[in-house]
């Protein structure tokens, strides 16, 4: 009796008309469920993809099946990014993955941690504003995304990694940013191994380059990890895990008192890309749509701003933690932003471990699963004043953090870094758009 999944559109027709759907992924997936529903079979090869594009399936899948869909599929650039999957996002889940789990949980997002790393977090944004007062002065233009950029990427690579990246003679902050763009756009590659029948994917990666651009972009990251740990070695004191680089080298060097589990270097590797993917990017491509978004909204940006100031008063030299969560109305505008604009629109994708059922569809073991987020964000226009719903994956209309067993797990240092940053942005500061440019200008369509 169980009801068979709804097809999506099958094959060539799809490929010969995916440019007019987007330029994402989740853009495609979008329009795709609009006509097909909120859960929709797709086959992307021999691979059957399974897409829940609504709060009440993605709760099914996250909450009710969160034990059977919790592993990630074994994809191609996932697996080369992450030394074959040594990391925690692209681990299938096991124990390996739960002790690695544990190890951030202690050395990096404990609340003793965050304490002592709230010094990072101030300086880095006392040099945000410093920066843009440079271009103010000057009347020079700010590019918003490498700002952020800097900031957020400053903030976290110096409480993960130990290293300032501002004050590094192997690297400067443009050329990180290219690095770690470059490697996005890798991981985020469908590899025609993945999805075609053996042999004639992994023959074509080969052939058309693609497996060896993956790598390339992957070992030019390394390379820089590389830099990092030398730079930590020579610092020494590695027992004093002041981040998570070093005690992670700490537990490498002396495994027999760290026995329960080994780490090697290629998880120290694995663990310092997935920060940089999953910390840096997602912060940064969310400053950049909120203040983007308060730009299309004159209104919106002085109400807050009005409130800002008031809330914190006038002659502040500079925005501290205790600043944090006081202006209701800037948490109204960050959940406004990851409705609109999740950073992570398709989450990251789940396999089934079992044969499950939902909404009375039948899926089978080993389907890959997507959560489709942005459509669930335009599908509930539901305004989050006077409501409880928030962004920590209890509410499922509203995930950009992701619920359930592999969720999140920098969220709340997420949270302090963004929220930090725009409350130095737009404090300090008034913006408006370099002369000449409107607001329908303004090209918003996401990649
Ligand atoms: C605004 C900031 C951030 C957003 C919006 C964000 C969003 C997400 C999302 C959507 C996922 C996937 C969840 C899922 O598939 O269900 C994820 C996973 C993850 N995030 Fe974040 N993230 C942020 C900041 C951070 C930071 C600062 C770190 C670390 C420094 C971090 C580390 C991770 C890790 C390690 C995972 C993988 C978890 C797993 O698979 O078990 N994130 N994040």
């Amino acid at each position: 009796s169980k009801r068979k999944l709804p097809p999506g559109p099958r094959g060539l027709p799809i490929i010969g008309n995916l440019h007019h759907l987007g330029r994402s992924l989740h853009s495609v997936f979008h329009k795709l469920s609009l006509e097909h529903g909120p859960v929709m079979l797709l086959h992307f090869g021999v691979v059957p993809v399974v897409v829940f594009s609504s709060k009440e399936t993605a709760k099914e899948v996250l909450k009710t099946h969160d034990l059977e869909t919790c592993t990630r599929p074994k994809l191609v650039a996932n697996g080369l990014f992450s030394r074959n999957f040594k990391d925690i996002g692209f681990t299938q889940y096991g124990e390996d993955w739960q002790e690695m789990k544990k190890l951030v949980g202690l050395e990096l997002f404990s609340p003793k941690k965050q304490k002592s790393f709230r010094y990072i977090r101030e300086e880095e944004g006392d040099l945000l504003v410093k920066k843009i007062s440079k271009s103010a002065q000057t009347q020079t233009l700010i590019d918003l995304r490498k700002a952020s950029f800097s900031f957020t990427a400053g903030t976290i690579f110096r409480l993960a990694f130990g290293q300032n990246f501002h004050e590094c003679d192997f690297i400067d902050m443009g050329r990180l940013e290219e690095l770690v763009l470059e490697a996005e756009t890798n991981v985020c590659i469908l590899a025609l191994t993945d999805f075609l029948p053996t042999g004639l994917g992994w023959l074509a990666d080969r052939i058309s380059g693609r497996h060896s651009r993956m790598n390339k972009a992957f070992s030019k990251l390394t390379n820089l990890f590389q830099h990092v740990i030398d730079e930590q070695l020579k610092i020494g004191q590695l027992q004093d895990h002041s981040n998570l680089v070093s005690a992670m080298l700490d537990m490498i060097n002396r495994p027999s008192k760290f026995s329960s589990f080994n780490i090697t270097s290629n998880h120290l590797i694995a663990m310092m890309s997935g920060v940089v993917l999953a910390g840096v990017n997602a912060g940064t491509i969310t400053m950049v749509w909120i203040v983007t978004e308060l730009i299309r909204h004159p209104r919106v940006m002085k109400k807050l701003q009005a409130e800002i100031r008031a809330t914190l008063g006038s002659n502040k030299e500079r925005i501290t933690e205790e600043d944090l969560q006081k202006v209701e109305y800037l948490n109204l505008v960050i959940k406004e932003t990851f409705r609109l604009h999740p950073p992570s629109p398709l989450l990251l994708p789940r396999e089934t471990m079992s044969d499950i059922e939902i909404e009375g569809y039948h899926i089978p073991k080993n389907a890959l699963i997507r959560i489709n987020t942005y459509t669930i964000g335009q599908f509930n226009p539901e305004r989050f004043s006077n409501t409880s719903i928030n962004y920590k994956g209890q509410d499922y209309e509203l995930l950009p953090f992701g619920a359930g067993r592999r969720s999140c797990p920098g969220m709340n240092l997420g949270i302090t870094i963004l929220e930090l940053g725009l409350l130095n942005i737009l404090y300090f500061f008034d913006w408006s758009l370099p002369n000449g440019m409107t607001i329908e200008d303004i090209d918003m369509e996401e990649n």
